[in-house]
């Protein structure tokens, strides 16, 4: 178990806001996230968490400042973790355009020189974050996620892939089907390889269908989201999960762009979804 680094405190919400980097295996590199420990984790109570996976050229301090999950993770006595996007650093491959390479893991295990060596980012969010979690703070083992744009895939990918290890998985503007939308297939075909039968294992829309633990999904997408419908389908997912025997809340939100203004607007409902399957 690799130690930790404070790398700054902030008290807020009469919670820690804590960045802390670390060396990680999965990836090789020194890897940096952020975990908030609610008043009552300070107080000494072990707490549940909830993961966030972040968007394109986003690191761990986009939602940590954009947001505003503090005030409700103090409110209702949960840990939030956030981590990075991707290995980072100027020995680790990374690319001129901001959808691959550093800021754009993907949350998947490359098997592709020159990504396979650094880029394992499903192994450190699904396994290596979560054990080192656990390990470190005032947590309990319940685990919910949730997550934004190619984080929304993260997600529900990670979600479905690990029946019962999360409680329930929501996602603002999630990229569902990575491997019929161009941002996913520029990735998967970098990270994976040609052949786009080996992306199938990161395509939530795919996973769904075979899946046999019924989680609870949320889904909010905003209708004004420049990158909806081309990169973000979530209707097809939605039809995917629904038939095989999800519960599925999706809300089409009228105006709404792509950015954290639209997650600091419905953050609140998905706090409260994620509550109550943790049965806060
Ligand atoms: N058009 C953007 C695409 C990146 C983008 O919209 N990223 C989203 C996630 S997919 C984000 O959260 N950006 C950071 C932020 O808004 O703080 C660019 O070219 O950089």
């Amino acid at each position: 178990m690799s130690e930790l680094t404070l790398v700054s405190r902030n008290t807020v919400f009469g919670g820690h806001h804590e960045r802390h980097s670390h060396h990680s295996r999965s990836t090789g590199t020194e890897m940096t996230f952020a975990v908030y420990l609610p008043p009552r984790a300070l107080q000494g109570h072990a707490v549940p968490v909830l993961y966030w996976l972040s968007g394109l050229t986003c690191n761990d301090e986009n939602f940590s400042t954009k947001a505003g999950a503090q005030r409700l993770a103090a409110e209702w006595g949960v840990a939030l973790v956030m981590p990075d996007t991707s290995p980072r650093g100027a020995d680790v491959p990374n690319d001129e355009a901001y959808d691959l390479g550093q800021g754009a893991g993907f949350y998947v295990n490359a098997t592709q020189n020159p990504w396979a060596a650094n880029y394992r980012m499903y192994d450190y969010v699904a396994h290596e974050l979560p054990a080192l979690v656990e390990a470190h703070f005032p947590v309990t083992q319940q685990r919910s996620i949730f997550g934004h744009s190619m984080g929304g895939h993260g997600a529900l990918m990670v979600a479905l892939k690990n029946p019962g290890r999360y409680a329930a998985v929501s996602a603002f503007a999630p990229i569902v089907n990575p491997t019929e939308t161009p941002w996913g297939q520029k990735a998967f075909a970098a990270y994976l390889g040609d052949d786009s039968a080996l992306w199938a294992d990161y395509d939530s829309t795919l996973l769904v269908a075979a899946a046999n633990h019924k989680l609870p999904i949320l889904i909010d997408q905003g209708d004004a989201d420049n990158f909806y419908p081309q990169q973000l389908q979530p209707q097809t997912f939605v039809a995917a999960a629904r038939s095989a025997g999800f519960t599925v809340e999706f809300n089409l939100r009228p105006g709404y762009d792509h950015s954290y203004y639209f997650i600091a607007s419905f953050i609140d409902s998905h706090f409260a979804f994620h509550a109550d399957a943790l049965g806060l």
